[in-house]
């Protein structure tokens, strides 16, 4: 085999063990201008065909080998990433792997591939898809694998051969991207029908062949590397559970890497391995990955650190030092990433160093340059030119790496153009109106301990019963009401000038109107305006406070086709004027019922934006805790009675490594409670989180000390209730009484069961009758119908109390 570090064998000739000087992870997959998206969709709207949708895909291929070697990465020795997906690259593991679960036996090729990954029903048969979930701590989310003693591991290397020898005639010997074979499984679930206490990990001997007849087919097509991600590693709630211990998943990386490096290459030709480590710290893992048989490693050098001393095993191998952030979008300062650079060899004892992306590109947007944030004003010139300067998206961060990989080869003479103006950048950026505001810091540096607390929440629960007079079981929504395509027509239109803004705000004035009307005929208790002004639940507020900017073409994969345009956080936070004051005060006086204001809290802004790193995470929090204090105290004022922060992201930007768990949870927990505690006892404070595992945060939830908590909890029938319960949960839940994310409307007899099932584990004082979440992806069809059995099962328990 290849290594030419460790053996004399003669490889073929592509096959080298020399590791380029400089790549990235992996790419954005969507296309420049969501190419893919909208190839996906035609597809499965049966607009196009499968040779259609194919063709589509192998032009964006075609177009990002061509855009990364025109970048600067080198065209051969497997520089450049081949990392494209149809849908998601757990999913290909799964479909490469011939793993995926029985339910959908009998379907096969790309038929096989979507019903995995969004279900079929109606002719097709019902199959339900695999379960989707988030990747690390960024907002993209994978497939999860369903993995049982019974699953048959069957190679399918087609949708990985093809592009490298794709890539081949195209000239570029590219580097297949795989999930690995410890993480691939890590990352599964155990399959329905598994014993109790199964743990996947225990079918990695079985997986390994297949692993390794991959490896050799992608070999036979040419490719001189493959990347296994192994991120696995570096996520404690993937490697410390109830059924595997971190020494576990080490004893599996040895073997898995034995079979695969070692094994492999006693006379059988395999590609050389880059093994990745991205979104953390290796840890204890270092010698365990230095011990193995791979050519390289590349390790999340923004996240992580270098390892104490240098590790006995990494003199055979080049450490790849991910040194350009893949996670976020500020332009680098090279010249200090050049120095973290040339101190990888000495600190880890690697053989050679390359440069590369701390992870994958795919969570950061295409390009900067067709980006204009000038609204108009001068401000705006000035912060599209700044912002220009500022930012580095992945078109910008190839140039990074590669100039990086430059200074590594030549000497940083060679490329001290641009690592001057780098610098130039930074350092502008530092100074740049906005990006600190005096006033700002001030009133984060005055803050006290007794701007974080409200009163006892005993007195809170007496002053607000007597304030709102709510019936037992109180009813509600979680805020948005359907997105029509009326409003959406209406809010483009704005966009493009085409209808007034007075035109606009009277249409989502009506639109209020309506909403209100038809929650009071429904028989709502508390009820909201419906959201109809806002395009997102953070980008609006993004658009409103100072210190953020929104892109014009910045998407991001969050699942499938599904795509996110991350607002950027570049300066200090504060608010202009109110926010949400007079469409709340609309919608409250056209009833008697309270109207819950509705606001998404700091958390999930900073979690669904792209945030500063020139400042802690924990300053930013409280600015805009600050920002959004002053808004839920001027509802109040204006009368408002209930006032809702969403946090559906608290869990989200939880750290994978426990040690870093509780500071996070300090801050996190801080700015919420910063954001809310401004208000009189009898204003009541909801919050809203989204999913349904609270294991490790249900202390958090209790410390938000909100007064009312809803919750998702329909498809798991309730569970968490009991678990809210054991952890002396005694404030207001809202466990959601039906899944707003199919169309299914449920019946009054399937609510009843479940607020029954609620009411056995729950004080009914503190019960509330919601949905699981906002409706704004649901249409009338079925949301008038579902909350309307939503109200009379509430009405029918209500009875029995
Ligand atoms: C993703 S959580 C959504 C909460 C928001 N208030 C809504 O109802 O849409
Ligand atoms: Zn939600």
């Amino acid at each position: 085999m290849s290594q030419s570090t460790t053996t004399t064998g003669s490889p073929a000739e592509a096959n080298t063990a020399t590791f380029p000087a400089a790549t990235v992870l992996g790419y954005p997959r969507i296309g420049p201008n969501r190419e893919l998206k909208r190839a996906l969709e035609s597809f499965w709207a049966a607009r196009t065909d499968v040779p259609a949708l194919e063709d589509a895909a192998a032009t964006l291929r075609t177009r990002t080998r061509a855009r990364l070697a025109e970048l600067g990465l080198a065209r051969t020795g497997g520089a450049v990433p081949e990392a494209s997906s149809f849908y998601d690259q757990v999913l290909d593991a799964s479909y490469a792997l011939g793993a995926l679960p029985a339910r959908f036996d009998g379907l096969a090729g790309l038929d096989l591939y979507f019903a995995a990954a969004r279900g079929t029903s109606g002719d097709a048969g019902e199959r339900a898809p695999l379960e989707m979930t988030k990747w690390f701590d960024t907002n993209y989310h994978y497939l999860v694998p369903e993995i049982g003693p019974g699953t048959t591991f069957r190679l399918d290397a087609s949708r990985f051969v093809g592009p490298v020898r794709e890539a081949a005639a195209e000239g570029l010997d590219t580097r297949p991207v795989v999930v690995g074979p410890v993480t691939y499984l890590l990352l599964s679930k155990a399959a329905d029908d598994a014993p109790a206490g199964f743990e996947p990990l225990s079918r990695l001997g079985d997986l390994l062949p297949v692993y390794a007849e991959l490896l050799r087919e992608l070999r036979a097509a040419g490719a001189s590397w493959v990347q296994l991600d192994e991120s696995g590693l570096v996520a404690d709630h993937l490697l410390d559970t109830a059924t595997v211990s971190p020494a576990d998943v080490h004893a599996a990386v040895k073997a898995a890497y034995r079979a695969l490096a070692t094994d492999l290459a006693a006379g059988v030709d395999r590609p050389a391995i880059l093994l990745q480590a991205s979104y953390g710290d290796l840890g204890t893992a270092w010698p365990v990955v230095a011990a193995t048989d791979v050519e390289a490693v590349a390790v999340d050098l923004v996240r992580g650190a270098l390892p104490a001393a240098p590790v006995p095993g990494l003199e055979t191998k080049t450490v790849v030092a991910g040194v350009v952030d893949g996670h976020n979008i500020w332009r680098a300062d090279l010249g200090a990433k050049a120095d973290l650079v040339d101190a990888v060899a000495a600190a880890t004892g690697a053989g050679a160093v390359a440069v590369g992306t701390s992870t994958s590109l795919q969570h950061v947007p295409h390009d900067v340059e067709p980006e204009s944030w000038d609204d108009g004003t001068a401000a705006g010139a000035e912060l599209d030119a700044n912002l220009h300067a500022w930012l580095a998206f992945a078109d910008q961060k190839v140039g990074e790496v590669v100039a990086l990989g430059t200074a590594l080869t030549d000497g940083r003479d060679a490329v001290a153009d641009v690592l001057a103006a780098a610098s130039a950048a930074v350092a502008g950026r530092r100074d740049a109106a906005g990006v600190r505001v005096d006033a700002v810091r001030a009133r984060t540096a005055a803050l006290q301990p007794g701007d974080f607390e409200r009163g006892a929440h005993a007195e809170r629960v007496t002053a607000q019963r007597e304030r709102l007079g709510l019936p037992a079981l109180p009813t509600t929504t979680i805020g948005s009401f359907p997105q029509t395509v009326e409003i959406r027509r209406a809010r483009a239109a704005h966009a493009r000038g085409e209808l007034t803004t007075d035109a606009y705000e009277q249409a989502m004035r009506d639109e209020i109107a309506r909403v209100v009307t038809l929650q009071e005929e429904l028989g709502l208790d508390v009820l909201v305006h419906g959201e109809a002004e806002r395009n997102d639940m953070v980008q609006y507020f993004a658009e409103l406070l100072d210190g953020f900017a929104v892109t014009t073409n910045g998407w991001v994969q969050s699942y499938g086709s599904r795509c996110t345009r991350p607002s950027i956080l570049w300066g200090d936070v504060s608010r202009p004027e109110p926010m949400t004051v007079r469409w709340a005060q609309y919608a409250q006086s056209l009833t008697e019922k309270p109207v819950k204001g509705m606001l998404t809290g700091p958390v999930t802004i900073m979690a669904w934006s792209f945030v500063r790193d020139d400042v802690p995470l924990a300053e930013t929090a409280n600015q805009i805790g600050l920002a959004l204090r002053d808004e839920v105290v001027d509802l109040e004022a204006a009368g408002i009675a209930v006032v809702q922060v969403d946090e559906p992201a608290l869990r989200e930007l939880l750290p994978l490594r426990q040690a870093d768990q509780a500071a996070y949870l300090d801050w996190s927990v801080g700015s919420f409670r910063l954001a809310t505690a401004g208000v009189r006892p009898d204003t009541q404070v909801h919050t809203h989180l989204c999913y349904s595992e609270f294991g490790e945060v249900i202390g958090a939830i209790d410390g938000l000390d909100a007064d009312v908590t809803s919750i998702e909890a329909a498809r798991s029938r309730m569970e968490v209730v009991p678990e809210l319960q054991d952890a002396g949960f005694s404030r207001g839940v809202g466990p959601g009484v039906y899944d707003i994310h199919s169309p299914r409307v449920p019946s009054v007899a399937e609510v009843t069961e479940l607020l029954e099932l609620a009411v056995k584990s729950v004080d009914p004082n503190l019960l509330w009758v919601n949905p699981d979440c906002g409706l704004k992806t649901r249409g009338y069809a079925e949301t008038t119908p579902s909350l309307a059995h939503l109200v009379e099962a509430a009405h029918a328990v209500r009875a029995t109390l």
